[in-house]
Formats: structure tokens, sequence, C-alpha cells
């Protein structure tokens, strides 16, 4: 990270979740039959951390490479160069019984709840899966009904289908699916930018909750530096797979010192702005 790095944690305490000079490079198709296959670097020397039980953003423009750190940190690629550490360990080293401590410990909220969340099962076979794909023994729904009461929901929610909530109500289930392992880390990738304005602080209010009452590790993946801002107390800002900036959000908002910081802050400010001339706000 540059030099306007964290404020957090003690230099000698070990983060959750660190990716270590992480490169990810793809091989494109080949151009024509003989042509050699070009690669694209869209994770350059990446170095990024969490501590336990704190709230980090990642924020960056459009093919900055957000959504590939994501599937690094979440262990589903392995990078091309570099180490994917959790609790200090290599993620790619660990053995049988260490991957399957890291896959219930470091649990993923995806963007759209309605892609992922089945339409064909209820809400509550939804909820027990993972505790079944992962098994983890516990008594399913006395699990079920402490992670509904975390997200604030009731049980009449169990017997219904996704098509029967709204997006807000819906993004609120796949949270809870995601605790259902009793997760350390939540990595929610974009968890609001499907939700209409009116319900994005309601989901992000709740994910501030569960890192203050649960001590939950939050990674929270945006392309608007607003949300990550509202929501943590670290942002890292990546352009074009490198880490270019890491700071607290008011410092980054106050003296962006990366160009594409800066950019990240001019589109705040020019959407607030619209609302303001279109008298929403
Ligand atoms: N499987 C892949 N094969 C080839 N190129 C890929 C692959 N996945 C991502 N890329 C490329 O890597 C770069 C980073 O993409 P990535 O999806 O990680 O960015 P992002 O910041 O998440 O963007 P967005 O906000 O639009 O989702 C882009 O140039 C993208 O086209």
């Amino acid at each position: 990270m540059t030099a306007r790095t964290a404020d957090t944690a003690a230099t000698d305490a070990v983060p959750i979740i660190a990716a270590r000079g992480v490169c990810q490079e793809y091989k494109l198709a080949r151009k024509s039959l003989f042509g050699q296959r070009e690669r694209l670097a869209a994770l350059q020397d990446v170095d990024f951390h969490a501590m336990p039980g704190e709230a980090v953003g990642l924020v960056g423009e459009s093919g900055s490479g957000k959504s590939t750190l994501t599937r690094v940190l979440v262990g589903r690629e392995r990078p091309t160069a570099g180490v994917m550490e959790y609790e200090g360990r290599d993620v790619w080293s660990l053995d049988g019984a260490g991957r399957r401590q890291f896959r219930r410990s470091v649990q993923v909220v995806l963007q759209n709840p309605r892609s992922s969340l089945d339409p064909r099962m209820t809400v509550g076979v939804s909820l027990v899966q993972p505790l079944r794909a992962l098994h983890i023994d516990v008594d399913p729904k006395a699990r079920v009904r402490e992670v509904l009461e975390q997200v604030g929901l009731g049980v009449d929610v169990l017997s219904k289908y996704p098509h029967e909530f709204s997006g807000g109500q819906l993004q609120r289930i796949a949270i809870a699916r995601a605790l259902m392992p009793h997760p350390k880390v939540v990595i929610a990738d974009e968890p609001v930018s499907a939700l209409d304005v009116s319900i994005q602080a309601q989901v992000l209010n709740l994910l501030k909750d569960l890192v203050a009452e649960l001590g939950l590790t939050l990674v929270l993946i945006a392309h608007d530096l607003s949300v990550v801002a509202y929501t943590t107390s670290r942002v890292a800002v990546m352009s074009a797979g490198r880490i270019v900036e890491t700071g607290r959000p008011a410092d980054l908002f106050r003296h962006p010192t990366a160009e594409a910081t800066q950019a990240l802050v001019d589109s705040v400010l020019t959407v607030e702005k619209g609302l303001e001339g279109s008298a929403l706000l």
C-alpha cells in the first residue's frame, strides 16, 4: 500500500485476510489461428489486508480489478503470483481441514440477491443449504432463527420464495445466508448497487451493525466512494489492477493524492450536484 497507509492495527497484529504482492494474469483468446495469446494483467502486485473486526473498503472504477481481487480473496482463483493469506497462513498451502475452515470463515455477499438465491427454493431451504454444503453440525432451526434476528427479519420469511420479496429484503436474506456458517469475514461485492437509493443506507447500516455487534470483519467493494466511506474506516483505491492509495475515508475526500481517487471524489460531488439541481435533496 502507498505511503498513506493504515491507521489500524498494531504492527505486530496478524491480518485475518491478506493479499501480498498478488498478481493475476488472464490469457485472452487468440486473435488469429496462429497468433500468440495475449495476456491481461488484471492485478499487479496488490497488497491488501483486513484486521480482525475491521471494516475495509475497496473502491475503483469499472475494470480496475475489484471483482478479480474478490475472487482471489475468497479462494475462488489462485493468483499467478504472490500469496493469499488467511490468519497468516497461505490459503493455497492449507490441508483439507484448514481449507474447510477457510471456506466456512470467509463468506461472500454479491451484488444481485435475485441471482444469488435460487428462485425455486424457499428462503428456509436456501438458508440451511450452506450448513449442509460445509458439513456444519449445528441445530439448523436454532441457527436460522438466530441469523434472521441478526438481520432484522422474522421467521415468517422462511416459507416464502425470493420473488415474494423486495430487493432490500432479499439482500438481507442473502446476508443472513452468508452468516449461517458463522463466518469471521464477510466480503460484500457491490451489495447495494442494484438497490433503490432509499434502501441502500438500510443495508449499509445493517452491515455496519454486524461489524459492531458480531465483531465481523467486513470487506466492502464498491465503485462509489461515498458508499465505502459511509460504511468503513479504511479504504483502498484501485486503478488499472493496482492499489494506488489507502487511507481514512475523510482524508481521501479532503486530500486525494492519486488521480483515480480524485476522479472518484469528483464523481460523488457530481452526483450530489445533480441531485441538488433536481430538487431531490
Ligand atoms: N476471466 C477473465 N478473463 C479475461 N479477462 C478478465 C477476466 N476477468 C476479468 N478480466 C479483466 O480484468 C480486468 C479487471 O476486471 P474486474 O472485473 O476485476 O474489474 P472490476 O473493477 O470488478 O470492474 P466492474 O466494476 O466493472 O465489475 C478487466 O479488464 C477485465 O476485462
